[in-house]
């Protein structure tokens, strides 16, 4: 109710101010313009009705991005303009100290690399994992396209909010990689991610993603996006090239290196961009190979999938009210391409595999506490080899 009342409107207005705001730059375009505001100011009064609130959440979610798509697509030639574009930059150039921070560390741990014992090797790869799951606290949907703040030392967070972790089966996802790095069998080892939000949280991610293929833990990654603007956030492929060619072009050595070594990853395939509709589509994950046989059949070549962030946790799980203690694998209603794992802190009411009375526990002193991103969980599904 919070959701579709409050926020919602928020995000159709920031979505008209910024096409306002970019008015100057489409010269002898106003009457588009103008035609793509006045059918974003429709979309907020429609939601005023009823029908909003008795919708299914995710469905009415998923269907107001697609209209305020349809709203650009429908002012052709302005189709392409990403009415959240800026508040998405805006958060990236917000967390330039982190970022800064944790690439001078990712610099300094690829240097060693080789030389580091399997324990430690492990030890680094678990703080990479944690500085990803809090990365997902940032995202725009929730703070109605408000920058939220970032941590100053990514590394520091890691022990202060280790004990926010409710369900950590970081150590089965560890597992699956270093057993494929041991056994000379495995040629290749390919990761997944399905991305979530753009700025701070995908630099992450691309962290995490650099670390795997240095230590030798995956040869090939892919990486996948959203083919529209979604959930104000999340990442489409402008974004991540955008992020890439701001590190490439920054003033800071680190920064820069960091840039193109990526760009080099992505030039040589080791890094790879897909998207597909069936991430801007309402459907739950079990319905994947139904509706989108060819994604099914491409997830199930990869060794480890990496679903990033709280919409794809909803949607592994269908958004359903499932019981706090139903385990994982029977949540995902028959989705199994392949061994995979949600990294997601917990912004929305749902959860499964939680110990009996844990939820209960946490709910009586913090009520909302479903509904922050303060607590966080690496869920893992699959044979470990
Ligand atoms: O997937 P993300 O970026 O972690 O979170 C998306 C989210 O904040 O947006 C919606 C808020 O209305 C909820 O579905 C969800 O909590
Ligand atoms: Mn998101």
């Amino acid at each position: 109710y919070i959701s579709m009342k409050e926020r919602t409107p928020e995000i159709i207005k920031k979505a008209m101010a910024s096409l306002d705001e970019h008015q100057s730059n489409f010269t002898k375009l106003h009457g588009q313009v103008k035609k793509a505001y006045s059918l974003l100011n429709d979309l907020l009064q429609q939601l005023k009705s009823d029908d909003w609130f008795q919708a299914p959440w995710l469905y009415a979610e998923c269907y107001m991005y697609r209209r305020i798509h349809e709203a650009l697509m429908l002012s052709s030639p302005i189709s392409d303009f990403d009415v959240f574009k800026d508040l998405k930059c805006q958060s990236f150039l917000d967390s330039q100290e982190p970022i800064i921070i944790l690439c001078n560390y990712l610099q300094e741990l690829k240097r060693k690399i080789e030389t580091l014992s399997e324990n430690k090797l492990q030890e680094e790869f678990f703080k990479l994992l944690q500085i990803s799951l809090w990365g997902n606290k940032c995202d725009l949907s929730l703070s109605g396209g408000r920058s939220s703040a970032q941590f100053a030392t990514p590394m520091a967070v890691v022990a202060e909010l280790e004990s926010f972790i409710l369900v950590n089966h970081m150590d089965s996802i560890w597992s699956v990689l270093i057993m494929r790095k041991k056994n000379q069998e495995n040629i290749s080892t390919r990761v997944d991610f399905i991305l979530d939000n753009s700025g701070f949280e995908l630099y992450t991610d691309l962290v995490l993603a650099d670390f795997l293929l240095s230590a030798n833990l995956a040869s090939e990654i892919y990486f996948h996006g959203k083919s529209i603007p979604w959930f104000v956030s999340d990442t489409s492929e402008k974004d991540l090239m955008w992020l890439i060619y701001q590190l490439k072009t920054a003033h800071t050595n680190c920064m820069s290196r960091c840039g193109s070594i990526w760009e080099e990853f992505f030039l040589n395939h080791k890094w790879n961009y897909r998207d597909n509709m069936f991430w801007t589509l309402p459907h739950e994950y079990s319905a994947m190979s139904q509706v989108a046989p060819d994604l099914y059949a491409d997830l199930q070549k990869s060794n480890l999938i990496i679903f990033k962030g709280d919409l794809n946790y909803r949607k592994l799980l269908g958004d359903r009210k499932w019981t706090f203690t139903v385990p994982f694998h029977e949540a995902l209603n028959g989705f199994h391409p392949a061994p995979l794992c949600s990294i997601r802190t917990i912004k929305a009411e749902i959860q499964v595999g939680l110990e009996p009375g844990q939820g209960e526990r946490i709910a009586i002193s913090e009520p909302t506490w479903m509904n922050t991103g303060k607590y966080g969980i690496f869920q893992f599904d699959g044979p470990l080899s």
